[in-house]
């Protein structure tokens, strides 16, 4: 049951933590609770196996700067990793949920709707293993009032456990995350009981200024983290509409994008054109925020925030019919070297990238692609493009099986990708493809030899020199 205010027992300071969900938050976020707190236990627990092995191994299975130092660190030591989810759920006075709610596939708000399986799921677990009193966490990005449903599902636990529930939503980016959790513009508690809040403030409070600590009732946090993500994904959206308009009038993005910035009301960041943005958070939570605006009755909100993703997938399009243009009407049986597949720089995951959707259409117009990312595995490619081409459906037709086997290879360094190939397509903007041999490249490429950067990140380079056609986003030269 939730705790009345009459029958609350007393908050102690936290001494054990468990966070169900090892994943891209759950792994890193705890391993700085761990490194920051060395009087607190912290449990990891998933039920993934292989996922807490690799959290177990040399090799970790994600990459972030810095994670594997604080990792190792205190790993054994105050930071544990574990399948034993009952018995870390049972020892610990503060629960934090941190799976994944990626956007629905099936039923009612399909395609929009987070779904919620399993934050339900880890919220019965809790309700049935507690005993006394627990601090439950949400930390995974959430629908507004979902901690309504999880506190009903709580109060039906039978072994007489208490709970208080907060939201806590992250913040961090992936490739900057250590440093987004050591020093967070904001950390951000939602609740509703004062001793719970001051047991969570109090944990971030041993590295994190008061002053970024920042404490709301349980709705504003929960729609907070969702319209954070929103205001960011439009800044993007708004400036790659810029970008089309630039390459219509010889007007360059860049520099819109650096004037524009300069005002103080506008800000600097979040003001990169690209090929558009990708990652497992913007689009779903987008999404889900479309549908709640849906379902609380107010369509033109909904309307107004679902362009955010239109004009990204635009962009992606857009990308590729323009590389298509450019060479010939058609790159038909033609080789395209795809420098990047990682949905930014600095991070392995490819969840939602821009390259999936790009190199797609490329396949559809019969290219031959050469992949290359320096953190994304073979295995991991192939099952992005099967999946990207499956389009929901059960099985991956065998036409489409062909065309990734015939027409998909991956390598291991960006120069091997580009050699013999007609256009090379920058899509993540590693920092290494800026140091490439590009004297070198020209001379193993096809003529004319196309680069189609989707990131600017060549554009100082003086590509054009050289002896490339060099095209980017949102300039024509
Ligand atoms: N990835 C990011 O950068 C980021 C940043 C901020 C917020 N978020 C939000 O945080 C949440 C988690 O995201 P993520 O990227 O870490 O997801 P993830 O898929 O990397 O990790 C989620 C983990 O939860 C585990 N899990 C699922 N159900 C479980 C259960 N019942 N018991 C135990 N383990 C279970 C899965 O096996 C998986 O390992 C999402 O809501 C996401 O929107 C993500
Ligand atoms: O000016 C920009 C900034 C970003 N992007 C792209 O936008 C996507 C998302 O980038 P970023 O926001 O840096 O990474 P995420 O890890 O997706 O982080 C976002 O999503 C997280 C999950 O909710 C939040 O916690 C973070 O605050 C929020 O920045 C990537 O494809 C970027 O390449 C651009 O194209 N131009």
């Amino acid at each position: 049951m939730t705790a009345t205010a009459s029958e609350r027992p007393a908050i102690g300071p936290v001494k054990k933590i468990c966070c169900i969900g090892a994943g891209y938050v759950g792994g890193p976020t705890m391993a700085m609770i761990a490194h920051q707190c060395h009087g607190i236990e912290v449990k990891v627990v998933d039920i993934n196996a292989e996922r807490i092995a690799q959290w177990n191994s040399d090799e970790l299975p994600i990459y972030e700067p810095g994670l594997d130092d604080i990792v190792k660190g205190r790993r054994g030591q105050n930071l544990i990793f574990t399948t034993e989810v009952d018995e870390a759920i049972r020892e610990a006075d503060m629960v934090f949920i941190s799976v994944n709610t990626p956007t629905k596939t099936f039923g009612v708000g399909a395609g929009r709707a987070a779904n919620l399986e399993f934050i339900e799921k880890c919220a019965r677990k809790i309700a049935e293993v507690s005993v006394g009193h627990k601090i439950v966490v949400e930390k995974s990005t959430l629908p507004v009032r979902t901690a309504e449903a999880v506190k009903a599902i709580l109060a039906e636990a039978t072994s007489g456990a208490t709970f208080d529930v907060l939201s806590n939503p992250e913040f961090l980016a992936e490739g900057t995350a250590i440093d987004d959790l050591l020093a967070p513009d904001r950390v951000l508690i939602g609740g509703e009981s004062e001793a719970a809040i001051q047991a969570l403030v109090d944990v971030y409070a041993q590295w994190v200024p008061a002053e970024r600590l920042l404490t709301t009732n349980l709705w504003s946090s929960e729609l907070s983290k969702l319209t954070a993500n929103a205001f960011l994904a439009q800044r993007v959206s708004s400036i790659n509409s810029i970008s089309a308009l630039c390459e219509a009038t010889e007007a360059d993005v860049d520099e819109v994008a650096m004037a524009i910035g300069m005002d103080s009301r506008i800000g600097p960041k979040f003001l990169k054109s690209s090929v558009g943005f990708g990652g497992s958070c913007f689009q779903k939570d987008i999404l889900n925020l479309v549908y709640l605006c849906e379902y609380f009755g107010l369509p033109e909100v909904a309307d107004y925030w679902q362009q955010v993703v239109t004009m990204n997938d635009y962009q992606k399009r857009r990308f590729v019919h323009r590389m298509v243009r450019t060479m010939f009407n058609t790159v038909s049986d033609k080789k395209i070297a795809i420098w990047g597949f990682a949905f930014k720089k600095d991070t392995n995951d490819t969840r939602e990238s821009a390259a999936i959707y790009v190199c797609r259409d490329l396949l559809l117009e019969k290219a031959r692609l050469s992949i290359y990312d320096p953190q994304v595995t073979k295995a991991q490619i192939v099952a992005n493009l099967e999946a990207v081409f499956q389009n929901g459906d059960q099985e991956l037709s065998a036409m489409s099986r062909q065309l990734i086997e015939n027409n998909v290879e991956v390598v291991s360094d960006a120069e091997a990708a580009a050699d013999s190939a007609h256009a090379i397509a920058v899509l993540t903007e590693w920092d290494e493809f800026a140091n490439a041999n590009f004297a070198k490249i020209l001379e193993r490429m096809k003529k004319p030899a196309f680069v189609f950067d989707g990131r600017n990140t060549l554009k100082g380079l003086n590509l054009e020199e050289l002896g490339f056609d060099y095209q980017g986003i949102g300039f024509s030269r």
